[in-house]
């Protein structure tokens, strides 16, 4: 049976709470074949210490007894045993990372292997009141959410890189598109809308709804901030051009945006770029080839490694922090 780790500061709130609620989804998801193990553990945890008090309340609150759970220090033995970790935060990522180089391939924040790589932490709650603590059990519910067709399509000949890569190619997971077009792109979003219809993509349409003259920053922000937000798994934008849309939703902290009007760009835009936005301009190309584009995007990965490292640094430029 294949087994996952969550893993926080000290295991007594976010790892246990995130290892309860998952097994308790698990046990209630009749479309999931595959069965997992779970466990949790703490990078800097006191062993045999108890959960904390509001972490038991809260998980009370949703059937769960937490008493008997606990605390564990991660360890070498431990790291070896199991299939996929998943951290509360990019720091535990990268201390893990640093203390056990051997996990390298295994290792996402909970939130980035729910697909979400912008703001990838869950903070933690240890010491604060009961309402934050409801807060980050909602939070860690959401995610945990995510990752269930996921743990589902694990398959230990590929392991977690092929998983991942699977599991963002249509139909495995439900991806949830935005799109949006000024006057000029309107005939063609409504074409691509068809398009991703008929293909059984989850679309909503953020507008314009007619061809009357619009300000392409208006929609622009409505679709990068949805994905931003994580409302939305990927951002769609037709403008004339697809410059002002791919500018405008690049001023959005955690989209980028990519003006792609050639097939090699769109799939070089996800392999390498992780672009969380397409762009397009309908005075630039046709709709036969924008469909081309837009399918070839949607379905390809995110191919991580040296590209984590560089969007890495765009997020790191865009937060001040380069
Ligand atoms: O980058 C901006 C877009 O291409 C707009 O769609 C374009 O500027 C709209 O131009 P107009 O108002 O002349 O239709």
């Amino acid at each position: 049976m294949p087994k996952l780790l969550f893993v926080c500061t000290g295991n007594t709130c976010r790892s246990p709470m995130a290892r309860f609620l998952l097994e308790k989804m698990l046990s209630q998801n009749k479309d999931l074949n595959k069965k997992w193990e779970i466990d949790s553990a703490g990078i800097a945890a006191f062993p045999g210490g108890k959960a904390s008090d509001n972490a038991v309340r809260v998980l009370g609150e949703e059937g769960i007894d937490l008493t008997g759970h606990l605390s564990k220090q991660v360890d070498g033995d431990l790291i070896k045993d199991v299939d996929i970790i998943l951290t509360m935060t990019i720091n535990h990522k990268d201390m893990l990372l640093d203390n056990f180089p051997e996990a390298k391939g295994k290792v996402y924040t909970l939130k980035e292997f729910a697909g979400q790589a912008e703001n990838p932490d869950v903070s933690d709650p240890f010491g604060q009141s009961l309402e934050i603590y409801r807060q980050t059990r909602d939070e860690i519910k959401k995610y945990l959410q995510k990752i269930m067709g996921k743990l589902n399509y694990y398959n230990s000949e590929e392991g977690i890189e092929g998983m991942v890569e699977n599991n963002i190619k249509r139909g495995d997971i439900d991806m949830k598109i935005a799109i949006g077009s000024d006057h000029a792109g309107y005939e063609m979003k409504q074409e691509i809308i068809k398009l991703l219809d008929e293909l059984g993509y989850d679309v909503s349409d953020m507008g314009t709804d007619s061809d009357e003259s619009v300000d392409y920053p208006d929609f622009a922000y409505k679709v990068a901030s949805g994905v931003a937000s994580g409302e939305y798994d990927r951002g769609l934008l037709v403008c004339g051009t697809g410059i002002g849309m791919s500018i405008a939703a690049n001023k959005v902290e955690g989209v980028r945006a990519a003006l792609c009007h050639d097939v090699f760009s769109a799939r070089a835009a996800r392999n390498h770029n992780n672009a969380n936005v397409l762009a397009l301009g309908s005075r630039v190309i046709g709709i036969g080839l924008a469909k081309e584009i837009v399918k070839t995007w949607l379905e390809a990965g995110f191919d991580g490694d040296r590209h984590e490292r560089r969007v890495n640094k765009i997020t790191r430029i865009e937060r001040g922090e380069y």
